[in-house]
């Protein structure tokens, strides 16, 4: 039988591996129960298996594909392809090259091709649409199955590189699959997260080894996997998500929200926020904690309306983070991301892009050098850990906001003389193959808020970092019918009108501190959002 190779379904791409059968288990049992649960594209890969065998084994997994019509793929063994009438094979960067594999195999076979950058994009586009079918885009994920790993993990964002290469050279013909790490916490973001910056495409599907292989049960593994590529909704937070511009109505619901809820806020931070971050949370109704401990986590994120703020001026040690991150995703509880001094050291860039690849925020907030940095629109080395020197433009940050949402399909936040707010959720909308439609960065929503500057702002201690507070109280305050987008809108425009009401009281910047939290609390227990100073427009 021949698959029309438009045909193929990527959308869930088996790689078989018996090396890691459960007990009880073999590779056809697997396989099957695989297929009989919404497989739909298998390759056998067994690494450590002779020739004889492996055809033997290729010849029966390919008697059960059949059963099912579905392709079989033979891993780097072009000869075994040939010698069974297998549907295609997959090759990578160190087996045989691609055009002698098209050259013995004919036209009509599915060839794939392993592709971890953008120039193995340039090159397979040189060839043409006769020669590379598909390409398995990873590492995405660390992960133990492939031995001596040639690649590190290139995360969402490296996909991104890739599918954006895809469409530079045109390469239109040419599907994808993400392989690498993958296992249902981490399908749904990277089909949402895995657009190319167009909108144009994403992923067309996922391809996973020990997930299913590994299982003891595969029929569960496999059917968990299936509803979450097929869901088309992506509620990585529990709260609304959809499009809306904030009104003072909307916000005043929000706090009203907020003050009945009582959110726990969880302050994962540097030193000398941690004070003043937990003042700014009880005077906003919230109730803070300051815990680095990574054996709580999992008990904190599950206490109603937790919401935890992670900033990286924090010391707690990466596992510690990410146990924090996985622990919050995984109740889809919101996590506000405040990437402190992003590229001012090697040190802070690493963390930080390791950090951004490992789970999902719910909003993302930075000063403009951040922001700047986030979008890749201003490598200048930061000064320290405030803003860059140099005067950005209003237009230049939002659209380096836009850029930080649509990257990691968060809210992101830009703060500066002028606040930026960019909603990059697609109200959680993520589908395989078709990206955003064709939205990109600057089709996403965006308000400026004004409120004229607070010179004094920058003369004390973490009155960024406590914008943060205010940000992860908002959200974590939340009803399930309260909206995302607003409530980061509205903890921005009461900080910023705190500021302000704090300025024109205070001595100096050591009163300016009392003040600045006993506007919060004034402005907050008010709750007259059309009284606040602080304007907010559209900005698209
Ligand atoms: C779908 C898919 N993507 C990538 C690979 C890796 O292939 P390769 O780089 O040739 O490494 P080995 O699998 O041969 O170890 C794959 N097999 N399938
Ligand atoms: C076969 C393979 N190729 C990879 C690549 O990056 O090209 S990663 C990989 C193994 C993926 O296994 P698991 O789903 O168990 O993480
Ligand atoms: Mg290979």
């Amino acid at each position: 039988m021949v698959f029309a190779k438009e045909d193929v379904n990527y959308s869930l791409y088996l790689v078989t591996d018996s090396t890691m059968l459960p007990p009880g288990t073999t590779l056809y049992s697997q396989v099957e129960a695989g297929l009989k649960n919404g497989v739909t594209l298998v390759q056998i890969r067994e690494k450590d298996t002779e020739t004889g065998s492996f055809i033997e084994e290729a010849l029966d997994v390919q008697k059960i594909c059949k059963k099912y019509n579905v392709p079989l793929i033979i891993n780097d063994r072009i000869d075994v392809a040939m010698a069974i009438d297998a549907d295609g094979v997959h090759v990578g960067q160190q087996d045989m090259p691609i055009p002698m594999v098209r050259k013995l195999l004919g036209p009509s076979k599915i060839i794939g091709w392993s592709v971890g950058k953008p120039s193995e994009v340039e090159t397979l586009a040189k060839w043409g649409p006769d020669m590379v079918d598909y390409i398995g885009v990873g590492t995405l994920f660390p992960t133990l199955t492939k031995k001596n790993p040639k690649k590190s993990p290139m995360g969402p964002q490296g996909a991104i590189a890739v599918l954006d290469a895809l469409e530079e050279y045109k390469a239109s013909w040419c599907r994808t699959v993400g392989i690498g790490g993958l296992h249902p916490d981490n399908i749904q973001r990277v089909i949402s997260q895995c657009v190319a910056t167009n909108g144009k495409r994403s992923l067309d599907g996922i391809s996973l080894v020990s997930d299913i292989m590994a299982a003891p049960d595969a029929c569960a593994a496999t059917v968990r996997l299936r509803e979450m590529i097929d869901r088309t909704k992506y509620q990585f937070v529990d709260c609304e998500l959809n499009e809306s511009f904030p009104t003072a109505v909307s916000i005043k619901s929000v706090i009203s929200q907020v003050s009945s809820n009582r959110p726990l806020v969880q302050h994962v931070t540097n030193k000398v926020h941690q004070n003043f971050g937990a003042n700014v949370t009880l005077a906003l109704g919230s109730s803070p904690i300051m815990s680095e401990i990574q054996s709580e986590v999992s008990e904190l994120a599950r206490i109603p309306n937790a919401s935890l703020l992670l900033n990286t001026g924090s010391v707690a040690p990466i596992e510690m983070l990410k146990a924090a991150i996985n622990a919050y995703n995984e109740v889809n509880r919101p996590i506000t991301f405040d990437p402190v001094g992003y590229s001012a050291t090697e040190t802070r860039l690493c963390l930080n892009n390791n950090l951004l690849t490992y789970g999902q925020f719910a909003c993302i907030k930075g000063n403009s050098s951040e922001i700047l940095f986030l979008a890749k629109l201003n490598n200048d080395k930061m000064k320290g850990v405030d803003a860059g020197s140099g005067k950005n433009d209003d237009a230049l940050l939002a659209r380096a906001t836009q850029i930080v949402a649509f990257k990691y399909k968060t809210i992101a936040v830009c703060t500066g003389e002028h606040d930026f707010i960019a909603d990059g959720t697609f109200g959680g909308e993520c589908k395989l193959s078709s990206g955003t439609a064709g939205v990109t960065a600057e089709g996403l929503p965006c308000v400026m808020i004004e409120n004229g500057s607070i010179p004094i702002m920058g003369d004390i201690t973490a009155s960024g970092c406590s914008l943060g507070s205010t940000i992860a109280s908002f959200v974590g305050g939340l009803d399930p019918t309260g909206n995302l987008f607003d409530a980061v809108v509205g903890a921005v425009l009461l900080y910023k009108t705190a500021g302000k009401l704090a300025s024109t009281r205070c001595q100096g910047s050591g009163s300016f501190h009392v003040q600045l939290i006993d506007a919060l609390y004034q402005l907050f227990h008010e709750n007259k959002p059309e009284k606040w100073s602080a304007s907010l427009k559209k900005f698209n």
